[in-house]
């Protein structure tokens, strides 16, 4: 078994939490209040500027020039692909400001950074491999599982089911396996304990936006 595919069972159970999560479940259907959705959509503003910065402080430490260049380019996804995404939001619903850092938002962005700055960089890459990858199951099972067919937040589903995302979590996927099979077995374990954490940190952004928690 590949080390991604060991961490992807480790989560297995709380993924099936999120799959269930009222702010999921409502996104897919299009009922999610909009207050709600404008929420998230602040808080994921700030959330891939850190994100990207992140990416880029991993770009820099990465071993092999080639992890190098594709942890700085999904950097540069986040704050400029990704985030054209949450412009074109704004106009469509009317959020006019990013706004501070809530509790949820604020512990995650940290946790990345420091992980970024201060673990091993393959544990660095394992924390940041839920922010691929969750998004991209979690589109595909909106996308395949939806219902109505007008759904305000559809550009949002398209997006996280589209393949040019999806290029970005399989190349994510293929660099943590490669540096995992390379270091040791402790190494692996803490990959995967960064790895379980993050996806949890993703469950909280979540549940947070939807019960609009605020300092
Ligand atoms: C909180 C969060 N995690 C992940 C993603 C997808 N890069 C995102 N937009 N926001």
């Amino acid at each position: 078994m590949t080390w991604s595919e060991h961490a992807w069972r480790s989560i297995e159970p709380l993924y099936g939490s999120i799959i269930g999560m009222p702010f999921i479940m409502e996104l897919q259907e299009g009922t999610l209040p909009i207050v709600k959705f404008r929420f998230y959509m602040a808080q994921d503003w700030g959330y891939l500027e850190h994100f990207g910065r992140a990416l880029a402080v991993i770009g820099a430490r990465a071993a092999g020039i080639d992890d190098a260049l594709a942890f700085m380019r999904f950097g540069e996804g986040a704050i400029v692909v990704e985030n054209a995404l949450h412009e074109s939001y704004f106009r469509d619903f009317g959020v006019t400001e990013r706004g501070v850092l809530e509790p949820a938002c604020h512990h995650y962005v940290h946790y990345l950074k420091s992980t970024a700055a201060l673990e091993p960089v393959e544990v660095a890459m394992a924390a940041v491999l839920p922010c691929f990858w969750i998004y991209k199951e979690v589109g595909d099972h909106i996308y395949t599982n939806q219902k109505s067919g007008n759904n305000p937040y559809q550009r949002w589903i398209d997006t996280y089911a589209g393949e040019d995302f999806a290029v970005s979590v399989r190349q994510a996927i293929q660099i943590c396996d490669s540096v995992a099979e390379a270091t040791t077995g402790s190494m692996r374990e803490r990959m995967t304990e960064a790895f379980i954490t993050a996806s949890r940190l993703e469950y909280h952004f979540w549940d947070s936006a939807y019960r609009l928690v605020r300092w």
